[in-house]
């Protein structure tokens, strides 16, 4: 089996589809190489993480990476809507799988902490496939300790700042109250961008304003268009650095019914395409896409908006990264 097409002294791409048709072969991100076929550096790692035992409704989420992986199979090498060939600007590789216990919250959130350190350490922005949103809590200690304080995009049917679920801190409904807690987010740049739906009550909101959210409502990007909404998320977030954290139910269920807690009312794919493409000039220090259920999904739709959004997500750190060296 061929494996990745190489560049002479470039970054190693992915598969080349014109000589190995798509379908064939193992599910790396894009087809692109594992991060042991490049030396064990990457600009860029795309890491999954099975994990769905933080969940509240219905389980699934562990499969997701996988079934984004197989999904971006028909993702091409040159992004028009960026004007950029992502995995050529920059080394961009899959870095497979963090093993979290699925018996224990609290050892697997240490887990994926320590895995993602260990990632960063070597240089890597991440770009994290889920698992359950409880993952972003780590992943987000991890990039504070060492970015500092991170500005903070979530977009999501859900605010995420509940404070327990059954008495347990750490779940998918909780991680960013947990974060603003431990003052690992500037809380000067937070946003929710694309919630709605039912809550438990008004102080919901009232206390995740206290926590310095801002909110951009599904029908507020409904309202306002895209373009608005990037610009007013661009100046909120200026050149701090950026987390972009995305739950795939920020999406409308018609768009991605593959998840674990749909809320009607949501995002096309296309509007939240357009939203990060809206974000290229900011500081993106590395993201998460969470929450794809593939058990509820059909014909894929969930797995390819969410490989579609890892891509946009991939080509904003690439060239930023091309970027920071064509100015060193
Ligand atoms: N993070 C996601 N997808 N959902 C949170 C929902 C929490 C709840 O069931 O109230
Ligand atoms: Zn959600
Ligand atoms: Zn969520």
């Amino acid at each position: 089996m061929t494996t990745a097409a190489s560049a002479s002294n470039g970054p190693v791409g992915p598969v080349d589809s014109s000589r190995v048709p798509r379908y064939a072969g193992p599910a790396t991100f894009a087809r692109l190489p594992r991060l042991d076929e490049v030396g064990g550096r990457a600009d860029v790692a795309v890491v999954g993480v099975p994990f769905d035992t933080g969940v509240s409704y219905r389980p699934g989420a562990r499969f997701g990476g996988n079934a984004i992986r197989e999904a971006s199979r028909l993702l091409r090498p040159y992004n028009p809507a960026q004007d950029a060939s992502p995995f050529a600007l920059a080394q961009v590789a899959d870095a497979g799988d963090i093993a979290a216990n699925p018996f224990n919250i609290n050892e697997a959130v240490e887990t994926v902490e320590a895995a993602a350190d260990d990632l960063l350490a070597g240089g890597a922005r991440m770009m994290t496939l889920g698992g359950d949103h409880t993952i972003a809590l780590p992943l987000l200690r991890s990039v504070a300790k060492k970015h500092g304080p991170v500005a903070l995009l979530h977009f999501d049917a859900h605010l995420d700042t509940w404070d327990t679920y059954f008495g347990a801190e750490y779940t998918h409904g909780t991680p960013f109250r947990r974060a603003v807690e431990e003052g690992i987010l500037d809380t000067s740049a937070l946003s929710h961008v694309g919630t709605r739906g039912p809550l438990y009550g008004k102080k919901d909101l009232d206390e995740d304003e206290k926590m310095g959210f801002g909110i951009v409502t599904s029908a507020d990007v409904m309202r306002r268009g895209v373009d608005e909404v990037a610009d007013q998320l661009r100046q909120r977030i200026g050149d701090r650095p950026l987390y972009i954290s995305i739950d795939i139910d920020v999406l409308d269920p018609a768009h991605a019914p593959g998840t674990g807690t749909p809320e009607a009312g949501g995002m096309t794919s296309r509007e939240l395409l357009e939203i990060l493409r809206g974000l290229a000039s900011c500081n993106l220090v590395s993201a998460d896409v969470v929450e794809v259920a593939p058990a509820y999904d059909h014909a894929e739709i969930t797995a390819v908006a969410a490989s579609h959004t890892a891509y946009e997500l991939t080509t904003i750190m690439s060239r930023q990264i091309a970027a920071s060296r064509q100015g060193e």
